[in-house]
């Protein structure tokens, strides 16, 4: 990529902001819709965003054997090559038959699917839940619960911090 090319966040354009108690609440909104289509064996977080929203549906799930698979393929805001640094474990693969049977992958949310293309070739049987979707990746999961449009950019609580906003009127601060 050249210096000149946008990220992707700067091509997305519009911003999304997501609190923490707004990711809480629509993490349990998944769970609600997981708990109706289980059960499951085991939890498998895409790291890294995955690890949150992973942590409160096994929580509101009663799911205590929670697993990885470690993808990398965003630098901040740019997507590079996809990177697979970690599988799931011999012990998670046994459970879901080595297909992903009774498997919940969980993941914050799917943006162009190439994430997800990745885990579902993995585990094909597994049931792949996020809770943000946009247009290009929706296909590829399961159970979401918000849709956005592909020119947003999600930011995530984790990612951010309360700082001074500007007035929308010019001069009205
Ligand atoms: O549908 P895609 O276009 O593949 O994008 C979605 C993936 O991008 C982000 O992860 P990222 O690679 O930034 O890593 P992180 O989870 O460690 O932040 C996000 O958490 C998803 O896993
Ligand atoms: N934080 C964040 N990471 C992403 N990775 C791919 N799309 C997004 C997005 O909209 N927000
Ligand atoms: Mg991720």
């Amino acid at each position: 990529m050249t210096q000149s090319e946008p990220t992707e966040q700067k091509r997305a354009g519009r911003p999304f902001p997501v609190s923490w108690d707004q990711f809480h609440r629509d993490c349990r909104a998944l769970s609600w819709r997981l708990n109706e289509l289980g059960p499951f064996h085991a939890v498998i977080a895409i790291t890294r965003g995955g690890l949150v929203p992973a942590a409160i549906v096994a929580r509101e799930l009663g799911l205590r054997v929670i697993d990885t698979v470690c993808i990398a393929s965003y630098e901040h805001d740019k997507q590079g090559e996809l990177q697979v640094l970690k599988g799931v474990s011999d012990q998670t693969a046994t459970l879901g038959g080595g297909t992903g049977k009774g498997l919940l992958i969980i993941d914050d949310l799917v943006d162009t699917g190439k994430t997800g293309r990745m885990v579902r070739s993995m585990l094909p049987d597994a049931h792949f839940a996020a809770v943000y979707a946009k247009p290009k990746g929706r296909p590829l999961v399961d159970t979401f619960i918000t849709e956005v449009s592909q020119d947003t950019w999600i930011f995530f609580p984790w990612d951010t911090g309360l700082s001074f906003q500007p007035p929308l009127k010019d001069g009205a601060g």
